[in-house]
């Protein structure tokens, strides 16, 4: 019977774990991690992360064959495989700071795996990490070896949150990169051997260790350019009086091109595609290649350029102030159906409302209010100058609210911004909303969720990224 260990009981871990042991029901899977919190919440009716349909897969395996621990050198002792699945934040200090990977938690774990081995393993990258890591690993694990084999295995996850379990059960592809040697082709297969349970074979890439290593930090940059090129365009939209719908629809079109991931938004936020192109950014650097990296950077500028026209456009809306003036936030996590918040858009639109004095009443249907309350009170990196993090006023910060419902949110505010495009906001009754707030009221919509038109004969002056614009804000003055 094959065991795997997974370090790291996180959004990926969780999940990817989840659905192995769901999938391959002879396989003994225990995911270990060194937080407490989180393994008691796995073990219990309330999982650490918000995901659709992970519980019932969860429920289906946990204690026949998935085990959640804080035994984390016992299983992974035990363990033939040992994915490992830990963070991999961006550097905020050193050489590096504010681009390169932080492999801190990866390098600590590769040294415990090789402490407290008595056998041989397949060791597998399943974090996102810079390209050439598994040298790395390689070199820890083989100087410590005491004449054990370890196999290292590149094995990239492209799971997104809010969708991880539908990803993982039928996924696009699965990649494996490994060694091309007798012993990495064999542990390919062994992995492969595993997938291959529910994920038909010509889905299966397999490739050396630096193409699944690098293919994972291009796969992100190439999702995140569609959305800055996108965005770029909405702002082109707002000055013409195009609609970004109908040239993403347009463009989406030429099978080449394709329709997906052409979203519109007050910008991408999620814990990944900045922090992988600030890597990728990284990497072209020290390869001298400063033009590739200047292309690449150019994703998060536009994405930066995104959030702050947002807020710009609220502020010279409502007659250049925002002082005192009561905005409602309506979603707070970086995507629908999650409740992850890291390096979500509102982070930096409610900072800058609240900059500019504003009031805020935040609610999200995901998000605990300690949540909110923590990731506006972080002092915040800027990636260009990361050793000047800035903090927000503790003043500012008594200006928020955390409520309930929309509707709670909305009473009395002189304006609406959506950040997040839960589907409940499809359905508000906006009548009523509207009745209950200041005059005149405003919806900002980050991610074109309102019906633009039905708004406006409400009485609403709104503003839907790269839409045509209302008159209302024809008039005011540029904003950029
Ligand atoms: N969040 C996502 O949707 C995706 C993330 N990734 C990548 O997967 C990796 C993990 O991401 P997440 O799961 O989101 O991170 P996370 O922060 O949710 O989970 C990481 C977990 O590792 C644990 N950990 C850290 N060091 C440890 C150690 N030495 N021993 C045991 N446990 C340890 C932490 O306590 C934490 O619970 C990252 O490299 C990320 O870039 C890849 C695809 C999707
Ligand atoms: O490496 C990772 O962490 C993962 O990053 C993304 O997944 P995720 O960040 O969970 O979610 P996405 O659906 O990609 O959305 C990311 C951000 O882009 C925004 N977005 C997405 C699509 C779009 O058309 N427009 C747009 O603004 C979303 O609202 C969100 O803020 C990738 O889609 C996954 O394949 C990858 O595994």
């Amino acid at each position: 019977m094959v065991k795997i260990c997974c370090i790291g009981g996180g959004y990926v871990g969780g999940p990817t774990m989840a659905v192995i042991a769901y999938k391959c029901p002879s396989v003994v899977v225990t995911v270990v991690d060194i937080s407490v919190q989180r393994i008691t919440a796995w073990n219990s009716n309330q999982l650490p992360i918000y995901e659709p349909g992970l519980d019932a897969v969860v429920k289906h395996c946990r204690g026949k064959n998935l085990f959640f621990s804080t035994e984390v050198e016992k299983h992974v002792a035990e363990a033939d495989i040992v994915f490992v699945s830990v963070n991999t934040p961006t550097k905020t200090q050193g050489l590096g700071a504010g681009k390169a990977a932080d492999l801190t938690y990866w390098e600590s774990a590769a040294r415990m795996i090789a402490d407290v081995s008595k056998s041989s393993k397949i060791v597998v990258e399943k974090s996102t990490v810079p390209v050439k890591t598994a040298e790395a690993i390689e070199k820890i694990l083989t100087h410590n070896s005491k004449g054990m084999d370890f196999q290292i295995l590149s094995n990239p996850e492209f799971l997104a949150e809010g969708t991880a379990i539908n990803d993982l059960f039928t996924p696009d592809r699965v990649l494996i990169g490994g060694r091309e040697t007798p012993g990495g082709q064999k542990a390919i297969k062994v992995l492969k051997d595993i997938y291959g349970q529910w994920v038909p074979e010509e889905r299966i890439i397999c490739t050396n260790l630096w193409s699944a290593e690098l293919s994972k930090l291009a796969a992100n940059a190439f999702l995140a350019q569609r959305i800055s090129s996108i965005n770029a365009m909405s702002a082109l939209c707002e000055a013409t009086g195009a609609d970004v719908l109908q040239v993403s629809h347009a463009i989406g079109k030429d099978s080449r091109i394709g329709s997906k991931f052409l979203n519109a938004s007050v910008g991408f936020g999620g814990s990944c595609f900045q922090k992988d192109i600030l890597n990728l950014v990284y990497i072209c650097e020290c390869n001298g290649l400063s033009e590739v990296a200047n292309y690449w950077k150019q994703v998060i500028e536009v994405n930066d350029y995104q959030k702050s026209r947002f807020v710009n456009r609220i502020v010279t809306s409502m007659f250049n102030t925002i002082s005192g003036k009561r905005i409602a936030i309506l979603g707070f996590s970086f995507k629908k159906d999650t409740g992850d918040t890291r390096e979500t858009p509102a982070i930096d639109v409610c900072r800058g409302l609240l900059g500019d004095q504003a009031q805020l009443n935040i609610y999200d249907p995901q998000v605990p209010e300690q949540q909110i309350h923590k990731d506006l009170s972080m002092p915040k990196y800027n990636w260009n100058y990361p050793i000047h993090p800035v903090s927000m006023c503790s003043d500012d910060l008594k200006q928020v609210r955390v409520v309930r419902t929309a509707y709670e949110a909305t009473k009395d505010a002189h304006g609406i911004c959506i950040l997040t495009e839960w589907d409940e906001f499809r359905s508000l009754n906006f009548q009523k909303i509207y009745d209950n707030m200041q005059k005149p009221a405003y919806v900002f919509d980050g991610r074109n969720v309102v019906d633009v038109e039905k708004l406006r004969q409400i009485g609403f002056i709104v503003y839907s990224i790269g839409k045509p614009l209302d008159p209302w804000l024809k008039n005011m003055p540029a904003v950029m």
